[in-house]
């Protein structure tokens, strides 16, 4: 099959989180099985252009229509370890992706809708016929939108969609000015409650929806998510249109491409290590302390790394840390908040606990050091009010690191607690649990886990090495991917 993924991320060259790792390592795994896969991707000024190989110009002069007129475009080409990925450039005064970042401005909205129909005029124009075209959150919520009610009539009309949503919290609320720039124009069609119009604010359209009412499959990124969105205010609004839309809504827990998180061959830490000969984690964990300068002593380091914002339970997160102190383990925590509030409260932490040996606050986007911290830790904390899936519980098993987890979304699929656990046999057991969203629950969780450390570190580290037993490689989702493209490849 040739398949074209269209993403406001692709990691390394592009990434602000998760997004970022499924487009790169779902791509690899589909090429792996035999298909063709090339990307499309939006020419930021900030992305990391060291991951890029081979840069060139694609097409030179490709006229995007905009309002009633058209924006001129270069497409280039290159390679993001081994895949091919076009990146568009748009030539106006809205310079829509010069802004030294990859998402936040006031008009993303419309940055994102132009991506879109950007880069359905950059495969029509070219020629490019893909069997499927796969495309992610609301970003590129408006792709089959716009090639069921434009480019189909326009010789696009073989290509099928696969809309794969990672966090129902962003949805793309705009107003009819989108449709006007994009030439869907049409407000009243467009307004109605069975296509684009926000299920409760009737006087703006979503992106999101659109890309589930439009799309040939749509699925979320885990098994117990899709349930979530679809029967609970998780799904942020969209329930009843995932209801209407269920026979094509499914749930397909992510992958990780251990590739590049694989502690055995990992070019970002010190020593490597695996299941068989574990003693390069404590060379990790050497590493870790010296680099972040912790004191070097006989304890735990507990971990948090991701977004700093409401999602991930920044309230636990804080609990957490000054727990962990208080129960003689480490704490390290790698982190940005978009948010200011949260950013303040977070620099004030790292101010207030600069003096502290056993503590250390990185706030920024640091890759390189997310996988020292993977690797030299022992337990890595994922706290989440939601989590559609979670790559760094999936990260830190693989790297021997034992996650405590809170009970939802892909937590629940991927974690299984070593105490608690009804459906899993203890040598299946690989990290903690917690379901409530208070500091009891959290301590409950995280002091069974420092307690085993302290107490039976055999035991722990045997959990730790029944986490790294688990196969989340993309082998199973990609498979899942491809019955999928298959299924809606022909109708
Ligand atoms: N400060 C930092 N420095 C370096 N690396 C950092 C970092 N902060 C985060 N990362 C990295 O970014 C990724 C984050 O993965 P998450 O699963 O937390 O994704 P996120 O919530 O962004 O995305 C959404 O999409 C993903 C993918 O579908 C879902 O797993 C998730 O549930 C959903 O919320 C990991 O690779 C992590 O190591």
């Amino acid at each position: 099959m040739y398949i074209v993924q269209i993403a406001s991320e692709c990691a390394p060259v592009i990434k602000a989180g998760g997004l970022g790792d499924v487009v790169y390592g779902l791509s690899r795994e589909l090429e792996n099985r035999g298909h063709t896969v090339e990307l499309i991707l939006p020419k930021y000024d900030c992305m990391r252009y060291d991951h890029i190989w081979g840069l060139h110009d694609a097409y030179k002069d490709l006229f995007v229509p905009w309002y009633g007129g058209a924006v001129h475009c270069s497409v280039y080409c290159g390679w993001v370890h081994g895949r091919v990925c076009f990146f568009i450039e748009p030539h106006c005064e809205d310079n829509f992706f010069n802004r030294g970042c990859y998402y936040g401005c006031s008009d993303d909205n419309m940055r994102f809708a132009f991506f879109s129909k950007a880069a359905l005029e950059f495969l029509l124009r070219s020629n490019k016929r893909p069997d499927i075209i796969h495309c992610h959150d609301w970003q590129t919520g408006l792709v089959p939108v716009l090639l069921y009610e434009i480019y189909k009539y326009n010789g696009m009309w073989n290509q099928r969609v696969c809309y794969t949503i990672h966090n129902f919290k962003h949805q793309g609320m705009a107003g009819s000015e989108v449709l006007r720039a994009t030439g869907l124009n049409q407000d009243a069609y467009y307004f109605q409650y069975d296509r684009l119009r926000d299920n409760f604010n009737p006087f703006a359209i979503n992106l999101m929806k659109g890309g589930i009412v439009y799309s040939n499959a749509v699925t979320t990124v885990s098994p117990h998510h899709a349930w979530e969105a679809h029967y609970t205010e998780v799904g942020s609004g969209l329930g009843h249109t995932l209801h209407l839309h269920q026979d094509k809504f499914t749930g397909v827990l992510n992958g990780i491409d251990y590739d590049f998180w694989n502690p055995e061959i990992d070019r970002y830490i010190p020593c490597h290590y695996s299941i068989d000969d574990f003693e390069g984690k404590q060379q990790a964990k050497k590493a870790l302390r010296s680099h972040l300068l912790l004191q070097d002593e006989d304890k735990p380091i507990v971990a948090y790394i991701g977004r700093l914002d409401q999602q991930k339970g920044v309230h636990l997160v804080h609990h957490a840390m000054y727990y962990a102190l208080s129960k003689g383990a480490q704490f390290v925590l790698l982190g940005s908040a978009t948010e200011p509030a949260i950013n303040d409260h977070f620099w004030h932490e790292k101010q207030f606990l600069n003096d502290n040996p056993d503590c250390h606050l990185e706030l920024g986007f640091n890759e390189e050091l997310s996988h020292l911290i993977y690797a030299g830790s022992d337990m890595i904390l994922v706290p989440s009010n939601y989590e559609p899936c979670g790559l760094t519980q999936m990260i830190g098993l693989k790297y021997g690191t034992v996650p405590i987890v809170r009970g939802v979304g892909g937590l629940v699929n991927t974690v299984f607690d070593r105490d608690y656990d009804q459906n899993k046999p203890p040598a299946k057991r690989n990290g903690y649990v917690f379901y409530e969203t208070d500091n009891d629950a959290v301590e409950s969780a995280l002091g069974r886990a420092i307690d085993l450390w302290y107490e039976f570190p055999k035991e722990f580290q045997q959990l730790a090495i029944q986490g790294m037993e688990y196969d989340y490689s993309w082998n199973y989702p990609g498979k899942n991917y491809v019955e999928i493209y298959e299924s809606i490849r022909h109708t």
